[in-house]
């Protein structure tokens, strides 16, 4: 994965240089200026680089996928799919822009036969309209296609309407990660990165159900998690705990998880009782208090009871059914007593979760499955997360969310994306991994429904301020994503 992530941010670099990725002011196809643009029809001019981009597609996702047939819209990506398809030896199809008017008047050209599975190669993502007209032609002539693979997502929609229709889409790297390489490699100012984000928050782009035009939503349309107000999601949840934690959400208007990443007692209540008014969850981390005792459990559950807020502790369980059931009702902590939700990795199968549903019989208690991490060089890859997802479907009654970092990952207006890895100052903390983003870009871009933010708030000289403008902040940019995709 490291070596992949050194590929990815040269390759970025490279981009930069030889104009593939630009910064300025640009006119696009919609009217609007943009301050970036992105021309990867250029490197066909350089082979080294073609050849890179098509062998990370290949690593990254598509070995992945089962399929047996690939298809790249045309016509930048053609080329990209073609050396995948060599260097894979992945049949290829070509979607002619117009059928033939003579001859066999085909629209795709290839040998394929009903049925077969083709995954999409994009070079670019904007709205993903390119993507949903390749798709249908594709699929009327009886191809299978329900994955997406692409190089740059420029963030604007595009992951959100791809799967609105279903489409997963992976993509190598996002606009904002382009940034934020050329920003540490000195390549790009704080003021164009600045412009660029000011600009993608403002310029997101929902499709209708026709796929082509930025209209509204239409009645016929089912609204999607993102667009829908947490008021109305409450009701559509399945887990008396989902539901319970949005109405919260309403009630305080906060989408506020503070992480109590503190190692005493008394800290910790301090906190409990000082942010508490401002947040909907408090995420604890309880193994790493160091005078731990049945009495800072009972204050823990007052300070929730008084500030309205669901107590989280993100023990990330890991293990077989019988090991995570113990771990979770017995020991030192008795998480299932106190714990309203706790943290889940699916790595071993259903039975994690099963584990744990035996171990709460009667008491209303749900988990977040966490299915990507914000961590750089973290190891889920796009193949893990559907997976994970197949277990978190077939759990209604115990799965309150997921813990991801991408808007796609989930559907289900029933449920929650929580997101870590938040803050308004930092970008990282260097070594050790964590990788941050803005309020704003991960409720707007990144789709999480309640952000997680540790450091900003804990370690800001007044943890209760920086409570309240994270507060004010997240859940600004929670109303306006609703709104925007409303009248998009
Ligand atoms: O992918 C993940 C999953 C969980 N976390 C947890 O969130 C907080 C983040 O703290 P910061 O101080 O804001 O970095 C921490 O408790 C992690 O264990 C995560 O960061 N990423």
């Amino acid at each position: 994965m490291a070596e992949f992530e050194s590929k990815l941010k040269d390759l970025i670099i490279k981009l930069h240089e030889i104009e593939a990725v630009k910064f300025g002011l640009f006119k696009m196809k919609s009217g609007i200026d943009s301050p970036v643009y992105i021309d990867l029809r250029s490197i066909i001019s350089y082979p080294a680089i073609l050849e890179t981009v098509a062998e990370l597609l290949w690593e990254f996702a598509i070995k992945d996928i089962d399929c047996n047939q690939l298809c790249g819209v045309p016509y930048a990506a053609m080329p990209i799919a073609t050396l995948i398809s060599s260097y894979s030896k992945t049949p290829m199809v070509i979607r002619r822009k117009e059928a033939k008017k003579y001859g066999t008047k085909k629209l795709i050209e290839g040998k394929f036969s009903p049925g077969d599975k083709c995954v999409i190669v994009e070079d670019v993502v904007t709205s993903g309209s390119s993507i949903l007209e390749t798709i249908m032609d594709l699929q009327s002539e009886g191809l299978r296609v329900t994955s997406a693979v692409v190089v740059v997502d420029r963030e604007q929609g595009g992951n959100y309407n791809l799967s609105e229709k279903g489409v997963t889409m992976h993509s190598l790297c996002t606009l904002s990660q382009i940034l934020q390489v050329l920003k540490d490699a000195g390549r790009v100012n704080q003021e164009i990165v600045d412009s660029v984000k000011k600009y993608l928050a403002a310029s997101q782009i929902h499709l209708d159900s026709t796929f082509f035009t930025a209209q509204p939503l239409t009645e016929s349309v089912k609204p999607s998690r993102l667009s829908l107000p947490f008021s109305v999601r409450a009701d559509q949840a399945t887990n008396p705990v989902a539901a319970k934690l949005l109405k919260i959400m309403v009630a305080k208007q906060s989408n506020l998880c503070v992480a109590a990443d503190v190692t005493s007692a008394s800290k910790l209540i301090a906190l409990a009782e000082t942010v508490g008014p401002y947040v909907c969850l408090f995420k604890t981390h309880i193994d790493i208090v160091e005078d731990f005792s049945a009495q800072l459990i009972q204050q823990l559950l007052a300070a929730a009871q008084k500030h309205n807020f669901l107590l989280i502790e993100d023990r990330k369980f890991a293990d077989i059914g019988h090991t995570v059931s113990l771990q979770y009702s017995h020991g030192t902590y008795k998480i299932c007593s106190w714990a309203d939700l706790v943290t889940v990795h699916p790595v071993p199968g259903e039975g994690v979760i099963t584990g744990l549903k035996s171990a709460v019989a009667d008491l209303h208690r749900g988990c977040f499955i966490v299915v990507e991490m914000s961590s750089a060089g973290n190891l889920t890859t796009p193949s893990y997360i559907s997976s994970s997802m197949e277990i978190c479907k077939k759990h209604p009654d115990f799965v309150v969310g997921v813990v991801c970092q991408t808007p796609s990952t989930l559907n289900n207006p029933g449920l929650l994306q929580l997101t870590p890895g938040v803050s308004l100052d930092c970008q990282n903390d260097g070594e050790l991994g964590q990788q941050y983003n803005s309020p704003e870009d991960v409720i707007m871009l990144r789709g999480a429904d309640i952000a997680v933010v540790g450091r900003g708030i804990v370690q800001a000289a007044d943890p209760v301020q920086a409570a309240q403008e994270y507060r004010t902040k997240l859940w600004a940019a929670y109303e306006k994503r609703v709104s925007s995709l409303k009248l998009a």
